[in-house]
């Protein structure tokens, strides 16, 4: 059986530093990862100084997780947050630095929830597996609730891939006007933010995990959402540092799990849930995507990645299917065309109203 997190901080716990507590009594534990028998997670010092006169501490954590049963693998980072860093500017921002945009000060540490005041829910949108159409079900849903009468913010926090942008047709960069606060675009009915939003297009993001960490906490607390009903969060692929620091900082309401039916898809959606679960996040419900494809030359149906499985999986885990959304080539057009099909009418629109309506029967909003 994999180890778990509580097990991990339990053993770090032991290890008392110099000055008094120990690494979990004193927050320092950040990112903590498990991958099968894999462990990574990163240290995070209050400042330079101390962090350099920590490597006898990091070793020694490295050796007590290592000790424990099924853990092979186990690699900590030291890093340290503190006034001897300096803020990249935007002008000379290399790509392995967070953004930014002269909002000044690299991100703090934070020990109270992300979420700002005005935003009454956040709903993260995950998938195990790249590629099911997790960000189309995201920018779509957001587009269909807001056609309902919500107000709804969509975070793309799909840092190495964000296409949001795209498929919601943006045409500016997200803009400063006193160098702190980051005003959102307002596309479809929907306040939207994505870290393609501040980076140059068609450049790399090489980002540790502080690093991650620092730019979602930029994109959701330093972002001027107003007062929203819901935050959809469109997630990277599986299950890495934003899920990680989204759930254990930004009180997140719920999740929902976009998969495709085939079993290689629900095998990494499976872990994606897993995750939500041990991190005490509920899951609202999975969407079955690609579920169908009718020919729109003969009308045949055929089911190129399957048919059913989600269903099967939501069934056995005893969780809501909110939805089944068909392969559809309208779908992928609207999308790569920046107006989400959900914001026209037609079939596929009304099956994301259908979403939305089953969305706000859960009740959550
Ligand atoms: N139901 C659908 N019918 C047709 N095309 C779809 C459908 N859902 C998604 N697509 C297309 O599949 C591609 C991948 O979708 P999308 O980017 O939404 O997936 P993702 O899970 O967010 O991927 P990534 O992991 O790369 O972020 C896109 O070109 C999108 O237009």
């Amino acid at each position: 059986m994999p180890v778990t997190r509580d097990q991990i901080l339990i053993e770090l716990e032991r290890l008392t530093l110099p000055d008094g507590g120990n690494l979990v009594s004193r927050d320092m534990i950040r990112a903590l990862t498990i991958e099968g028998d894999s462990v990574r997670f990163v240290i995070e010092a209050p400042d330079p100084d101390i962090a350099r006169k920590m490597d006898a501490i990091r070793g020694a954590a490295e050796d007590l997780v290592a000790a424990l049963p099924d853990v092979s693998r186990v690699s900590a980072i030291l890093t340290a947050h503190g006034p001897s860093q300096k803020a990249p500017t935007p002008s000379s921002a290399p790509s392995d630095q967070p953004p930014s945009l002269k909002i000044g000060g690299h991100p703090k540490p934070q020990t109270a929830p992300l979420k700002p005041a005005g935003i009454k829910h956040i709903v993260a949108i995950g998938s195990g597996k790249g590629g099911v159409g997790k960000s189309t079900v995201s920018s779509n849903l957001a587009v269909a609730l807001a056609r309902q009468g919500r107000r709804v913010g969509l975070l793309d926090a799909d840092i190495y891939g964000p296409s949001q942008p795209r498929m919601m047709g943006a045409t500016k960069r997200a803009a400063s006007a006193d160098g702190k606060v980051i005003e959102p675009l307002h596309l479809h009915g929907v306040t939207m933010m994505s870290i393609g939003l501040m980076m140059d297009e068609g450049k790399a993001v090489v980002w540790r995990g502080p690093m991650l960490m620092g730019a979602l906490q930029q994109m959701i607390g330093q972002v001027n959402w107003g007062e929203l009903d819901v935050l959809l969060v469109d997630l990277p692929p599986g299950t890495g540092d934003v899920q990680l620091t989204l759930c254990q900082r930004a009180d997140v309401s719920g999740a929902i799990i976009v998969s495709t039916p085939q079993d290689v898809a629900l095998l990494d959606a499976r872990k994606a849930i897993d995750m939500f679960q041990t991190l005490k996040t509920p899951i609202l419900g999975l969407i079955e995507n690609m579920s169908t494809f009718v020919c729109p030359h003969c009308g045949t149906e055929s089911h190129p990645f399957g048919h059913g499985g989600v269903a099967a999986e939501a069934d056995k885990m005893g969780v809501p299917l909110l939805g089944a959304l068909p392969l559809d080539l309208d779908t992928r057009l609207a999308g790569d065309g920046g107006t989400p099909i959900a914001a026209g009418e037609g079939a596929q629109a009304q099956a994301y109203a259908q979403l939305a309506q089953r969305m706000i029967a859960t009740g959550l909003f």
